[in-house]
């Protein structure tokens, strides 16, 4: 997608590179991505006010996932629209489905199903930086939409995330390991033989298989964010294959 500097159109509709062809978007998909784009932004702007007001009017982290979980759920889960936004804006489908696998099995599996660990510290580390992250990301795709994209917003969506994004995996780690006892003490999610089904499941070692996930998936992510940073910064023609 050509930012305004590079586009200078103000049709509405966008236009994306494609191995040197320019692909225009529908109007009907700009207007869809544009309203998408700012209820994102919206979403979680209403969140980051939350998490601040919170804090200031309590001093203590503690009970602030349970005041912001109904808007993060909701945000966080909408988001899976992304995997099909792939057909049209044109992105990694894989890159796109590890980043939003991710984050609902954090905010389903992890923080809503194990209470204990809802206070813990790391759960605001990553929400912070979640938060920063997507109200960054999302009114970047909402004024790149408009063809009115401020630099600033530009550089910080292809900047920040040099930063935040090692920080929330650990803030994400850090919560998974943080929930490991109370699976192991609970049995939460696992299915122990003998069962009808003849087959057993344990949640506990399946968390720690997720976390050595984050060893090969991660860099998959960040090194795509460091290829459309140089797309996008600084011109670099990047052709991607199709994933
Ligand atoms: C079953 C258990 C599963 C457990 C899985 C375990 C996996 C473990 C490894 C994964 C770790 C993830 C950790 C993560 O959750 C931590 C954090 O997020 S911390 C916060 C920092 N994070 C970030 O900065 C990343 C935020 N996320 C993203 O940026 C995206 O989700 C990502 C898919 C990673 C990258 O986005 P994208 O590929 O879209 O790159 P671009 O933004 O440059 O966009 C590419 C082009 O598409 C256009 N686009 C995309 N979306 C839209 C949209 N909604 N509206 C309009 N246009 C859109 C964009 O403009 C670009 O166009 P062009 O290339 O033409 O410029």
């Amino acid at each position: 997608m050509a930012s305004s500097e590079e586009d200078g159109g103000g049709n509405g509709s966008v236009e994306e590179k494609e191995n040197g062809k320019k692909r225009r978007l529908g109007a009907v998909a700009t207007a869809w991505l544009i309203c998408y784009n700012v209820a994102m932004t919206a979403g979680w702007l209403v969140l980051g006010i939350a998490m601040v007001r919170f804090y200031m009017q309590k001093g203590t982290h503690k009970g602030l996932f349970r005041s912001v979980q109904k808007t993060l759920k909701f945000f966080q889960t909408f988001a899976m629209l992304e995997v099909v936004h792939c057909a049209v804006v044109h992105t990694s489908v894989l890159v796109t489905g590890v980043q939003v696998s991710s984050r609902i099995f954090m905010v389903w599996f992890i923080t809503h199903s194990i209470k204990q660990i809802q206070n813990e510290e790391s759960v605001i580390l990553f929400l912070v930086v979640w938060t920063v992250t997507e109200i960054t990301r999302y009114s970047f795709y909402t004024f790149n939409l408009l063809n009115h994209l401020p630099y600033f917003i530009k550089w910080a969506r292809y900047n920040f995330f040099i930063i935040l994004y090692p920080v929330g995996v650990a803030g994400e780690l850090l919560t998974i390991y943080a929930a490991l006892p109370y699976v192991k003490k609970t049995g939460i999610f696992s299915l122990r033989l003998p069962n009808k089904y003849n087959v057993s499941f344990d949640y506990y070692y399946f968390l720690i298989v997720i976390m050595f996930s984050y060893i090969p998936l991660f860099p998959q992510l960040y090194f795509h964010m460091l290829r459309q940073r140089r797309k996008v910064l600084h011109g670099e023609v990047i052709v991607e294959k199709d994933d």
